[in-house]
C-alpha cells in the first residue's frame, strides 16, 4: 500500500524585515538562475556589487509596509491556505518555499517522515514562468534526488484557463464589478523579461516574431508565459462577460534596465488617470496569494500614483487566498489525481539495441 501526500510550492519572503534577512533572501531569490539568468560570473557581480549594496533597506521598508504582528502576508496566507486544503483531504500536506522557510528540502523531508511515497507537486502558480513555476518545481526534484530519488511523484500542470481557477477569480472578483461601478478593470501580472519568453520557447521559432504570437495556436504557447496570461484574462472575462473596454493586461515588478513584458502597469495606471478614467480596479491573478507585489506595489504604490494622476476611485481585489472556491478547485486535482486521472512520470525507456 502506499501512502499519499501534497506539497504546496511557493517563491517565499524574508525570515523578518531586518535588512539582514532581507537581504539574505534576495541574494538567494536573485542568484537563482532561472531568475537573473546571466552566467554566474556577471550574475554574482550583479548582485552583489549592484543590487545588494542598496535593494535590500528598500526592499526591507516595502516589507514594513505590509508585514502583520505574526510575518509575512505571503507565508501566513500560503500556511492559511495549506490548513484550509489539509482540512478537505484526508492525506498530509506540506507547504515549501522556493527560498526562504518554510524551506522545500523541510517541507519534503516532513512527508517522507510520514511514509509518504507517492507525493502530488501543486506548484501555486498558474502560469508558467521560468522564474516562478518552473523554478519552484526544479528545486523541488532536485531534493526529491537528494532525499529519495525512487519517489513516485505528479506534477500538477499550469492551470491558468481551468474553468475552476476562472470561476473562483470571478467569485472573488464579484463584489467588486458586479455594479459595473468602475471604468476599467485591469489584471495585473508579474512581469518577466521579454527575454525569458524566447528563451523558454521550445521551438526557437514562435515566441515575439510577430507582433500577436500569442494568439496563433502554437506548440510554444505550453511554456509561454504572456499566452497564459492573456488566456487567463479573455476566460476571465468570457465568463463575467465583461466588454473590451472596460479591461486592459498589464504587467507589473519589472527589475533593470532590459524590456520586460509590456505594457507596464506602472505607467498604465498614470496614463488611465490622465485619460479620465476616474475608478480603476485592479487584480492580480498570477499570484494566488497576496504579498508585497500586489499589498505595496499595487494596493499603496499603484494607488497613490493614479490618485496623484487624477484618478478617485481605486481598488486592489485581493488574490485567491484561502477562498473556498479556490481550495475546493485544488481539492479536486487531488482527488482526480487519486482516482488515476493524471499520468505518472514512471516511463520505461526501450531497450537499446546495437545496431
Ligand atoms: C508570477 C510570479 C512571479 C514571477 C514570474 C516572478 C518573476 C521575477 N521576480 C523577480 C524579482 C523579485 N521578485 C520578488 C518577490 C516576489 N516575486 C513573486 C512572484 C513572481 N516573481 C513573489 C510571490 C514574490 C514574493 C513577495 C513577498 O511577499 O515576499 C523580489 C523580492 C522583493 C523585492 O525586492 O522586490 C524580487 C527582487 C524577477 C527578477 C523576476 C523575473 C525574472
Ligand atoms: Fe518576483
Ligand atoms: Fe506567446
Amino acid at each position: 500500500m502506499s501512502k499519499q501526500g501534497v506539497i504546496l510550492l511557493n517563491l517565499g519572503s524574508p525570515d523578518s524585515t531586518d535588512v539582514a534577512d532581507v537581504r539574505r533572501y534576495l541574494r538567494e531569490f536573485l542568484m537563482d538562475g532561472r531568475v537573473l539568468d546571466a552566467p554566474f560570473p556577471i550574475r554574482w557581480f550583479l548582485v552583489n556589487c549592484l543590487i545588494l549594496p542598496t535593494r535590500p533597506r528598500e526592499s526591507a521598508e516595502a516589507y514594513s509596509e505590509i508585514w502583520r504582528e505574526d510575518g509575512s502576508p505571503l507565508i501566513l496566507i500560503s500556511q492559511a491556505q495549506q490548513a484550509a486544503f489539509a482540512e478537505k483531504l484526508d492525506i498530509p500536506v506540506e507547504l515549501g518555499m522556493r527560498y526562504g522557510n518554510p524551506s522545500t528540502a523541510g517541507a519534503l523531508r516532513n512527508l517522507l517522515d510520514q511514509g509518504v511515497d507517492d507525493l502530488f507537486i501543486v506548484p501555486m502558480y498558474p502560469h508558467y514562468a521560468m522564474s516562478s513555476y518552473e523554478t519552484a518545481v526544479v528545486h523541488l526534484m532536485a531534493a526529491v534526488r537528494e532525499q529519495k530519488p525512487d519517489l513516485k511523484t505528479t506534477l500538477l500542470p499550469p492551470f491558468y484557463q481551468d474553468p475552476g481557477y476562472i470561476d473562483a477569480l470571478v467569485k472573488k472578483a464579484a463584489p467588486s464589478i458586479k455594479e459595473g461601478n468602475f471604468d476599467k478593470l485591469v489584471f495585473s501580472f508579474h512581469g518577466i523579461p521579454q527575454r525569458h519568453l524566447v528563451k523558454g520557447d521550445p521551438s526557437h521559432d514562435h515566441c515575439l516574431t510577430t507582433p500577436d504570437c500569442c494568439n496563433t495556436c502554437h506548440p510554444a504557447h505550453a511554456t509561454c508565459y504572456r499566452h497564459q496570461c492573456a488566456m487567463t484574462v479573455e476566460k476571465f472575462v468570457a465568463a463575467a462577460g465583461l466588454p473590451k473596454e472596460k479591461y486592459m493586461l498589464t504587467f507589473q515588478s519589472r527589475l533593470g534596465r532590459e524590456p520586460w513584458l509590456q505594457p507596464y502597469t506602472d505607467k498604465t495606471l498614470e496614463e488611465l488617470a490622465e485619460q479620465g478614467n476616474k475608478r480603476v480596479k485592479v487584480m492580480c491573478p498570477a499570484f494566488t496569494a497576496d504579498c508585497l507585489e500586489t499589498l505595496e506595489e499595487i494596493a499603496m504604490q499603484g494607488r497613490d500614483s493614479f490618485l496623484e494622476a487624477g484618478g478617485e476611485d481605486f481598488e486592489q481585489i485581493p488574490c485567491l487566498n484561502e477562498s473556498p472556491d479556490f481550495i475546493d478547485f485544488l481539492a479536486g486535482k487531488v482527488r482526480d489525481w487519486q482516482a488515476g486521472h493524471y499520468e505518472t512520470e514512471k516511463a520505461t525507456p526501450p531497450a537499446y539495441v546495437e545496431r
